[in-house]
């Protein structure tokens, strides 16, 4: 089997929720694909980052990261994955909100100014979310390539619409949904 092939076993075994929810847009909707199940898992997080690794070996980019907290495992599966292939490539993580002491950053990581740098997400439903991320990244001067996400569920055109490349490892359709 293929990483692709495994790691779409895994979202279907350990993701995929039948049942009505309230999404993070405030939508109602069937069904839930809850990957953080998949991307904080032992098995399928080195899966990930081998994914959407492959999956965006088109762009360049030497950091990744999203709006916290779905992006981040993502984000650090990737840095992993890259290691191990003898690519060096770091991660950040965008706050939801400046945090108020400390540092007071909104984007946590090594700096992303005057980088090229890849917005990433586990699934994308309106595009709100990692949207806000590429708009906090090209406010800290980073250059957002393109966004990438595991599971695409209807973020597509909001997001080249913004006139960004969007890569998804799976469709709906690949779920069965
Ligand atoms: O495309 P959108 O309509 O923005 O929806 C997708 C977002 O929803 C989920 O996060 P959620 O807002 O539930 O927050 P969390 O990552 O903190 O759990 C998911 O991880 C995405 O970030
Ligand atoms: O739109 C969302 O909030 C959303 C949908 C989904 O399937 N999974 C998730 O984590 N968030």
């Amino acid at each position: 089997m293929t990483d692709r092939d495994e790691l779409r076993q895994q979202i279907l075994d350990k993701a995929v929720v039948h049942g009505k929810v309230v999404l993070s847009s405030g939508k109602e909707a069937d069904y839930y694909v809850d990957l953080r199940r998949v991307t904080l898992d032992a098995q399928a997080a080195p899966l990930v980052g081998r994914v959407m690794l492959d999956l965006t070996q088109d762009l360049e980019f030497d950091a990744v990261g999203g709006l916290t907290l779905g992006a981040d495992p993502v984000a650090t599966a990737m840095l992993h994955a890259a290691g191990q292939q003898g690519r060096t490539l770091d991660a950040f993580v965008v706050r939801k909100a400046e945090k108020q002491h400390g540092l007071q950053r909104r984007i946590e990581g090594p700096d992303v100014a005057g980088r090229r740098v890849l917005a990433v997400e586990d699934t994308s439903t309106t595009g709100g979310s990692v949207l806000t991320a590429v708009e906090a990244l090209r406010e800290a001067g980073a250059e957002v390539v393109g966004v990438a996400v595991i599971v695409e569920r209807g973020a597509r055109p909001k997001v080249t619409e913004a006139g960004l490349p969007y890569l998804a490892a799976y469709e709906l359709s690949d779920l069965g949904l």
